[in-house]
This record gives structure tokens, C-alpha cells and sequence, in this order.
């Protein structure tokens, strides 16, 4: 069994093809109500043309708000989670699960966020656990409380456990890795997990916040020389912090923000969905973090540190 917490874009995504090919999957909630409606309703995946890709119906998983885990977790105790809510979710997830955790050195959880930072600190708030970062380029938005659309397929890289620890590998692949396969994603693992978060961390550093300042959809970036001189501004402090604090990375980097442009120039990135929603950004895990790795390296990134605090200011709601 695979627990997935949080019911959003992503985790009905895997859940619902989780479920579809034969897994078994407990969902967890923030509300009750939507539980409710998956449990009646199922999960539906539509692909990009409003087509139903997947049903699953509500008996075939078991779904239920976070706030029965500690009941629920100490009758049938999750061995395999999928964490993926935001990372502004994260510590109210810590503080709902550890009191009943019972996490042991068997326990896996695998991490889907965007930005960085949270490895650190699920791994400080469950030291026995096994916290497995994951980087993904699918792209699912949420259509309505119990469905949603797979905007684009892309490939999740989960980072591998410890060299030597072959049981826990073989154990991983068994129950997660061959699971998410047969469900049809495109996963591999990866021992360069780290790398693969500070590329997609750049990625997300680019042409998330412009998007949001300036409300314009990925593609959209490219149509101006300011905006992607602009898209360069932050690529260059970007990898100045990397270059501080000797993290790899590549030339070719800056072409596949391009490519990602091009690849999703129709999409909304998730920080202007958020901020046209109102809704807490993921901009202090992502610039926020970066400004913060500066500062360490007793380096600048001020492109970075002033679209962090725009960004900020825009979730408080007018009147
Ligand atoms: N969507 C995508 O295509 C991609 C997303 N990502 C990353 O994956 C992560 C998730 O993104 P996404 O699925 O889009 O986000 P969503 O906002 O769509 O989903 C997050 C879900 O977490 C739920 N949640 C919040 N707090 C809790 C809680 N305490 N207990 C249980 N559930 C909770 C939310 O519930 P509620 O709605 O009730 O508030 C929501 O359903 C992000 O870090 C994002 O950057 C990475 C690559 C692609
Ligand atoms: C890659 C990108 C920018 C695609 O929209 C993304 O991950 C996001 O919107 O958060």
C-alpha cells in the first residue's frame, strides 16, 4: 500500500493511476469534505483534450482527512508515503502525523516538492525515517474536488538511498518504484538527486515569479527582449550562488529554461496560479531559499531577493 498525502493537483494525479493499475491506495486529505467527495465520486483524470484518461471509482482506495491519521495509522501503519502537498503545508503535516508517526528505519517518504529545503527539515522531524527527494516535470492542474487534468507527461527522478543499503533499494523498488511504473509514469531513480533539485530549483527560480509579476503564461516569457533579459538576470545570480557554494551545474541549463518555456507555453506556472488565486506561493522555498544561499556564501542575488518579497506582498488580500 502507497499512502499519498495531500488530495491536490499532483496527488490525485498519482493516486488516481495508482489506483487505476492496481495499487492500493490510502489518500489523505486536509478536509473532511473533500474525502467525502472522493469517496463518492472516485478520481478522475482528464488528458489535455477533456478527455477521461482515467476513473477510478471511490471504493477502490481509501481516502480520509489527515486529521484521522493518528486513529488510522496506529490500526494499519503506512510504510510507503507520498508526500505532496506544498511547502507551505509542510510543517502542519509534521505536527498532524508525528505524534501516532511510528516510524521506524523501514518507513519511506518520498518528496515531490518544488524548491528546497523541506528534505532538511522532514529529515530532522523524523530522523529514523527514509526521506527520498523527488524531482518531477509532470504537469497536472486541478479541475474541480475529485479531478483533474494531465496538462503534459514528464519524468519523476526520486533519488536513490545510500550506496550498500541493497535491501532497502530492493524493498523501494519492490513497493514504490515498480508500482508507479506499471501506473504508467516515467520514473527512474537517480544518485544525483541534489543536482537534479538545484536545476529544477533555477528552473522554477526563472519563470516563476516573472510570470507572476508580469501575469503572463510560460511561453509568453520569450515574446520580449526585456523579459528574457530579465529571465538571464536571475539565471546569472542563480548560478553565481551555485558557483559559491561549489554545486554543479551546466551552459546547457539556461537553454532548457527555454525549453521548458517553449514546452509549456500555454500553462500558467504554479506561481502565478497561485497568486491569481490568492493563495501562498511557493516563493520563499524557491527564490527565498536561493537568497538565502547567497547570504550564506556572502554572495548577492538582489533580482532574486526583490521578486521574493513582491511576490510576498501579493497573497494579503485588498479590503
Ligand atoms: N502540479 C504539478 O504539475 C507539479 C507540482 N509540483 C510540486 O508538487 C507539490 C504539490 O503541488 P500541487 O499538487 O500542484 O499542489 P496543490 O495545491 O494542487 O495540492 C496540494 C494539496 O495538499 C493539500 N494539503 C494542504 N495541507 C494539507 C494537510 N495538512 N493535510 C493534507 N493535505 C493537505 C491541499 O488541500 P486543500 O486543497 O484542501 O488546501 C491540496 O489538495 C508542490 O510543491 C509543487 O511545487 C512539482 C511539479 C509539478
Ligand atoms: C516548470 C514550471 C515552470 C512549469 O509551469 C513549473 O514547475 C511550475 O509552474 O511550477
Amino acid at each position: 500500500m502507497i499512502d499519498i498525502i495531500g488530495a491536490g493537483s499532483l496527488g490525485l494525479l498519482f493516486a488516481g493511476r495508482l489506483s487505476a493499475s492496481g495499487t492500493k491506495v490510502r489518500l489523505w486529505t486536509r478536509t473532511l469534505e473533500q474525502a467525502r467527495v472522493i469517496a463518492r465520486e472516485g478520481i478522475t483524470v482528464f488528458d489535455k483534450e477533456g478527455q477521461t484518461a482515467v476513473h477510478v471509482s471511490g471504493d477502490k482506495l481509501k481516502v480520509a482527512p489527515l486529521a484521522d491519521w493518528q486513529r488510522l495509522n496506529s490500526q494499519a501503519p503506512a510504510r510507503w508515503i507520498m508526500l505532496m502537498t506544498k511547502q507551505g503545508a509542510i510543517e502542519e503535516v509534521l505536527e498532524q502525523i508525528q505524534p501516532a508517526a511510528q516510524m521506524d528505519r523501514d518507513t519511506g517518504i518520498v518528496c515531490l516538492q518544488n524548491g528546497i529545503g523541506h528534505i532538511e527539515r522532514i529529515r530532522q522531524a523524523w530522523p529514523e525515517a527514509v526521506v527520498y527527494p523527488a524531482v518531477t516535470t509532470e504537469g497536472a492542474k486541478r479541475q474541480g474536488v475529485a479531478s483533474i487534468v494531465h496538462a503534459g507527461s514528464g519524468v519523476t527522478e526520486i533519488g536513490s538511498s545510500e550506496e550498500g543499503e541493497e535491501a532497502k533499494n530492493n524493498n523501494f523498488n519492490q513497493c514504490v518504484l515498480n508500482q508507479l511504473l506499471a501506473a504508467g509514469f516515467d520514473v527512474c531513480l537517480s544518485k544525483e538527486i541534489e543536482n537534479g533539485m538545484y536545476r529544477k530549483l533555477l528552473i522554477n527560480a526563472v519563470i516563476n515569479p516573472l510570470t507572476a509579476v508580469w501575469r503572463v503564461r510560460n511561453g509568453e516569457l520569450l515574446s520580449d527582449p526585456i523579459r528574457i533579459h530579465m529571465m538571464r538576470r536571475l539565471y546569472d545570480e542563480g548560478i553565481q550562488v551555485y558557483e559559491a557554494h561549489g554545486i554543479h551545474w551546466e551552459n546547457a541549463w539556461w537553454e532548457q529554461i527555454m525549453n521548458v518555456c517553449r514546452a509549456t507555453a500555454e500553462n500558467h506556472s504554479s506561481m502565478l496560479a497561485d497568486v491569481l488565486a490568492q493563495s501562498m506561493t511557493e516563493v520563499a522555498s524557491i527564490n527565498g531559499q536561493l537568497v538565502q544561499m547567497a547570504d550564506r556564501a556572502g554572495v548577492t542575488a538582489p533580482t532574486h531577493e526583490v521578486l521574493w518579497q513582491l511576490i510576498e506582498g501579493m497573497r494579503l488580500k485588498e479590503g
